[in-house]
């Protein structure tokens, strides 16, 4: 089939290059002029594991194209998908201006009949939205908007996108149905669905998967919260309501609360469309209210163990920038804000990450900028601190175990966001160990919050 992929963003980008694997020949368009340029240089503006072979093999095949020109991808086109950005607005509410004002350019570049799929995550109504903006330049019967909500996570984008556990498609045109189940056969070999449902359904589909998975994750981060006060350990509560295949054994690890591009943005949009139609969501205003206080629950905890809010003279290393492992995307890090709340009490950090340095560096704040020095690689990182601050669960600070820190370390103290090492070890290496959730290593019961 002839695709149009229009944002070439995380989303745009890995659809496009998986679409062109299985054989379509996909153009993608995008208006950021640097991007397409790079990307006609066969280079990948992202770092997402897998992608980088199939998307050269696609380029060198000849299956995927990149253009600024959205009028030489649409006309030919049987799929437009639309992957852009729906940032927050001022209000909680999702931006949706770029996918209106590219529906309000599609209407008139329609050439045979043409189905109009959205990708990116948008309020309920938006496809009838789509429809009205398209149909003013377009008749109704060359058309059809479907919404395809998209489920990948990023760092196993290429992963979730060639073996989805489901396709969710939002129509209510058999046409359009056929042609959606027709591109998405290859991926769902292995007997995933594809759900058709009618499109508002799809919309709130992308909403509610999100929102659940906010709130699962939240409400571990409260029970550790309450392992702290009454002694308990987050883990074994985590094995122990895991293997109940009700619950299920993923999303439920406590740390510093869930960041990223998706999650808050879209727990918090969920939040706003409810509020307009005059339903208060109060469950997903608890998750956002109890994700911005985890965010910086390590740097309360650092106060009670130094007894002040004073970090001048401190030097903290800081592993870890990226909202997770195996990307570089520090979009609503929680590192963000930890840096910023150390640095704002007096401390000199030493940051590393192994692919975030880059992001961090162009998001972050000029105080902390002034303040940190980035190295690369883990050990720099630890050279003369006096404490090490873990962010990110990156598996290469797995290694060296827990017992090496003291090598290097002014003061064998961490504070682990991300619950890596195993406390007996801790314990048996003499290092002061406070994760999440779970007893302190080396402290008195009294510095933990109450
Ligand atoms: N990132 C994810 O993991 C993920 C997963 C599922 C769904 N989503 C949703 O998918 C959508 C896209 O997310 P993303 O992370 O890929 O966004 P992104 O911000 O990484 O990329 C968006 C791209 O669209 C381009 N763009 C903006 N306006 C344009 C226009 N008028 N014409 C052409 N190109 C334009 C930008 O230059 C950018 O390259 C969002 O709604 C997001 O919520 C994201
Ligand atoms: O047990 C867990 C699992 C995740 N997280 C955090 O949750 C956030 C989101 O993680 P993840 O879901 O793996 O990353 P995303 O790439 O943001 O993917 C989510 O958001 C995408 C965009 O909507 C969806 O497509 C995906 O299905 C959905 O998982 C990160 O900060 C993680 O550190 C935890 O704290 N504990």
């Amino acid at each position: 089939m002839d695709i149009a992929v229009i944002g070439t963003g995380y989303v745009g980008l890995v659809s496009g290059t998986c679409f062109a694997d299985s054989g379509n020949d996909v153009t993608c368009v995008d208006i950021d002029e640097d991007k397409v340029a790079q990307l006609r240089d066969g280079q990948i503006p992202i770092y997402e594991p897998g992608l980088e072979p199939i998307f050269a093999r696609s380029i060198r095949e000849g299956r995927l194209r990149f253009t600024t020109e959205i009028q030489q991808a649409v006309g030919e086109a049987d799929i437009v998908f639309l992957c852009l950005p729906t940032p927050p607005g001022g209000d909680g509410q999702a931006d949706l201006s770029a996918v209106m004002s590219v529906a309000g350019q599609i209407g008139p570049l329609l050439e045979g009949y043409t189905v109009v799929v959205n990708k990116s995550t948008v309020p309920v109504g938006t496809g009838d939205r789509l429809e009205e903006a398209i149909a003013e330049k377009a008749s109704s019967d060359r058309f059809a908007v479907v919404s395809n909500p998209e489920f990948l996570r990023e760092g196993a984008a290429v992963e979730d996108f060639m073996k989805p556990e489901r396709v969710v498609v939002g129509t209510d045109s058999d046409r359009a149905a056929e042609t959606m189940t027709t591109l998405y056969e290859p991926f769902v070999r292995s007997g995933n669905p594809i759900i058709t449902m009618d499109r508002r359904s799809a919309e709130l589909t992308k909403y509610a998967a999100n929102a659940m998975l906010a709130t699962k994750i939240t409400f571990m981060n409260e029970i550790a919260n309450i392992c702290e006060r009454v002694g308990g350990n987050v883990d074994n509560i985590r094995r122990g309501i895991g293997t109940d295949s009700r619950i299920g054994k993923r999303f439920l690890f406590a740390g510093i609360g869930y960041g990223g591009s998706c999650f808050p943005k879209d727990v918090q949009a969920i939040h706003h469309t409810a509020g307009e139609h005059g339903y208060d969501f109060k469950i997903v205003d608890a998750v956002m209210s109890v994700n911005n206080s985890q965010k910086t629950s390590i740097v309360r905890k650092m106060e009670r163990y130094y007894g002040t809010d004073d970090f001048s003279g401190k030097t903290f290393g800081m592993w870890g920038l990226s909202f997770k492992p195996e990307t570089d995307d520090i979009r609503e890090a929680p590192a963000l804000y930890i840096a910023e709340e150390l640095v704002g009490r007096g401390a000199k950090l030493l940051a590393y990450d192994p692919e975030a340095i880059g992001t961090f560096k162009e998001a972050t704040s000029q105080v902390v900028l002034d303040n940190t020095t980035f190295v690369h690689n883990q050990q720099e990182a630890l050279d003369d601190i006096d404490a090490l601050v873990i962010c990110t669960e990156w598996n290469e600070f797995r290694r060296p175990t827990v017992d090496r820190f003291q090598d290097h370390m002014k003061q064998p103290v961490i504070f682990d966001g991300r619950n890596l090492y195993n406390l007996e070890r801790a314990a048996k290496a003499g290092i002061t160990y406070i994760s999440v959730g779970r007893p302190a290593v080396g402290v008195d019961e009294e510095l933990i919050e109450k």
